[in-house]
């Protein structure tokens, strides 16, 4: 069946009783492609029953689906056209892991981070009133989604509309751990009260009677109300709550959804769902299997016996909590990524210092400032994707307050199959502009546990940004020593030119420092500068040429061209760094290519710029082009 569903219209024309049978199918299909190529992997399988439903019950792409963080739409995806790409998925040139409007006409709206969903479709639910057209706007939420602040906002605007919004809340008891907060317990109240077995029963007797959908159409309000579990907190909040209902009956599933439409006002359907589900070892851990390689279905994800050196992740792990068990101050926090940021370990051995908050970037680091008000060293473990969340509060209540809040920043740079939604390429141009602030980029894994150790010292706010994986593969040595403050560290002497690195480019900087025979120098410090460095740099070389894995504008290098001027140094500057676009998903490697940041990137574009002026003295920097799909 699956391969005759080249569109939801075509779903539309199946019976209601043949649904089953299209859910096993596409189960099969995520089973068997993120298997093979890799991606989220239990959020979509607990979503299949859903998808199907909504597709089924609503006129998409009239009525808009607005999934939130969008690592569960395959299955909206597969219904939609692309199943025949979905070997692509999350690879260079192949379908986004997210939605992406530019995609298709289904997906209505680009995520990645998540809780936008709520906001997005009220908007375009006010967008119907506004032209006077006659859609539904969906949002389906996650529990875990909805441990952050935006989705609170949204709801408390939409609570007080007569706008036509549904909120699909897909409760699996999960966010990528097992969900937090007081809101998690009232979602577990909410299923297991008496209550809900009384109006579960209620709630699917009256769909029972109804032997039709033309039926089910004319059962409005009335029957739905049997369903609502008044003073709820979503009824609190003014909107109409019906459920929990199960999320993989799919004909039950279709049947509520076709009553909530003729129902008017915001409405929130709480369904429940499994995470992992189809796949007993994702039903088992799914967490593990929340984002996956590429592995066998029949063995499951197998851990490499290979000995290998750490990833950034681990290594700033591991100094946690080493540094935990020097000094009690420490406390950890993470906004909901325990595993992606290494707090593994340091949530098991120092329950007590560890605080998961949730989806809740902001409140992380104003968190972390109270505890640090008080006298304790709090490290904000966070991907610096989703550090930009919280730049208000990293000013605000950080650094103007010169609070020693230090920030562990993972993912910095290009992040690869995630895309431009999860990249960090703007770090260190938001960082540096901030007064008071310490801002450090590794090199190497050693160097980032021994600026841990140094930013742990000291008595301001201050950052540490490393990327996604392994670095060079320098095992960090367990003795920890502070690096004295903006002090760059010279790797290699040359001629002519000088590479003035910034982080983690160092195995490309060294390449192209070797074929060009240039200085080569690691600066550590992006804020302070070590400005004497750059200065005996300007006086002894024709070109200085800046490197960064951050985007060029206001970055690492625009700091050195900002020194340069200040100082009246005149010598001519190479800025390489991240373009002025959004790099598209692929392997990190092959957008370091895309971008011209591998060693002959490097090469060329210097002997482009360098050589023409030594030439003809013109100037010229050619910059690669870059899609921009
Ligand atoms: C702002 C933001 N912070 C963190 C993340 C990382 N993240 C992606 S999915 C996820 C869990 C979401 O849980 P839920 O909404 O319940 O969906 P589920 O994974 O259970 O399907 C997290 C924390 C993100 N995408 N966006
Ligand atoms: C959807 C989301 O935000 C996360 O699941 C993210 O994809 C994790 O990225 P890492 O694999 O880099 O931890
Ligand atoms: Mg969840």
């Amino acid at each position: 069946m699956l391969n005759t569903i080249y569109s939801p219209d075509a779903l539309r024309q199946l019976e209601l009783e043949q649904l089953p049978a299209v859910c096993a199918q596409v189960r099969e299909f995520l089973l068997n492609s993120v298997s093979t190529g890799g991606g989220h992997f239990s959020s979509n399988l607990g979503t299949v029953e859903l998808t199907v439903a909504l597709h089924y019950a609503f006129d998409t792409p009239k009525d808009k689906l607005v999934w939130d963080v969008g690592h569960q739409a395959y299955p909206h995806k597969i219904l939609t056209g692309r199943r025949e790409q979905m070997s692509t998925i999350r690879q260079k040139d192949g379908l986004a892991g997210f939605p992406k409007r530019s995609e298709s006409e289904y997906d209505t709206f680009g995520v990645g981070h998540s809780s936008t969903s709520i906001s997005a479709a009220l908007g375009m639910a006010l967008a119907a009133q506004h032209k006077g057209e006659d859609y539904h706007s969906v949002a389906i939420i996650g529990d875990g989604a909805l441990t952050a602040g935006m989705a609170y906002e949204a709801m408390n605007h939409a609570g007080d509309l007569d706008a036509n919004l549904i909120v699909i809340l897909n409760d699996n008891e999960m966010s990528i751990s097992p969900n937090v907060g007081a809101l998690r317990k009232y979602l577990t109240r909410l299923l297991t009260g008496r209550m809900y077995s009384t109006m579960r029963e209620s709630g699917k007797k009256a769909l029972s009677h109804s032997k039709s959908l033309s039926k089910l159409a004319k059962l409005t309000e009335e029957h739905m109300k049997g369903m609502v579990l008044p003073g709820t907190l979503f009824e609190e909040m003014g909107f109409k709550y019906y459920g929990p209902i199960d999320g993989h009956d799919v004909e039950e599933l279709v049947k509520v959804l076709q009553n909530l439409k003729s129902i008017k006002g915001p409405r929130l359907l709480h369904v429940l769902t499994q995470k992992g589900k189809g796949y007993e070892l994702a039903e088992e851990d799914p967490c593990t299997y929340h984002g996956v390689v590429p592995f066998n279905l029949k063995t499951g994800l197998v851990a490499s016996s290979k000995k290998s050196t750490p990833t950034y992740t681990q290594v700033f792990g591991q100094w946690l909590c080493d540094m935990a068990e020097q000094d009690s101050r420490l406390v950890g926090i993470t906004p909901a990524m325990r595993e992606g940021s290494g707090l593994v370990a340091f949530s098991e051995r120092f329950p007590e210092r560890y605080f998961d908050v949730g989806i809740a970037e902001q409140h992380a680091v104003t968190l972390a400032v109270g505890l640090a008000c008080e006298g304790l060293k709090p490290i904000v473990a966070i991907y610096s994707t989703f550090l930009q969340r919280a730049y208000d509060q990293l000013i605000h209540d950080v650094a103007i307050q010169n609070l020693p809040v230090v920030f562990a920043i993972d993912r910095a740079g290009l992040v690869g199959a995630d895309g431009p939604t999860h990249s960090g390429n703007y770090d260190l141009s938001f960082l540096r502009c901030i007064p008071n602030m310490v801002v450090m980029a590794p090199a190497d894994e050693n160097e980032c546990r021994q600026m841990l150790y140094t930013a742990f010292q000291m008595d301001c706010p201050t950052a540490v940004r490393y990327p996604r994986g392994k670095g060079i593969g320098i095992e960090p040595q367990t003795a920890m020593q502070a690096i004295p403050l903006g002090k760059a560290l010279k790797l290699r002497t040359g001629h002519g030119i000088a590479i003035v690195l910034f982080g983690s480019l160092l195995p490309e900087a060294q390449a192209a420092a070797t074929e060009l025979n240039a200085t080569l120098v690691n600066m550590r410090f992006v804020k302070p500068l070590d400005k004497a460095m750059l200065r005996e740099l300007a006086q002894s070389h024709e070109l200085l040429v800046t490197l960064e894995d951050n985007a060029v504008m206001g970055g690492a290098g625009s700091a050195v061209n900002e020194y340069l001027h200040e100082a009246g140094l005149m010598v001519e500057v190479l800025n390489l760094g991240l373009p002025d676009q959004y790099i598209e998903h692929a392997q990190r490697e092959e957008q370091l290519v895309s971008c011209g940041l591998d060693a002959p990137g490097i090469v060329q574009r210097v002997n482009a710029g360098y050589g023409g002026r030594i030439r003809n003295g013109v100037t010229l920097y050619p910059v690669p082009q870059y899609s921009t799909n």
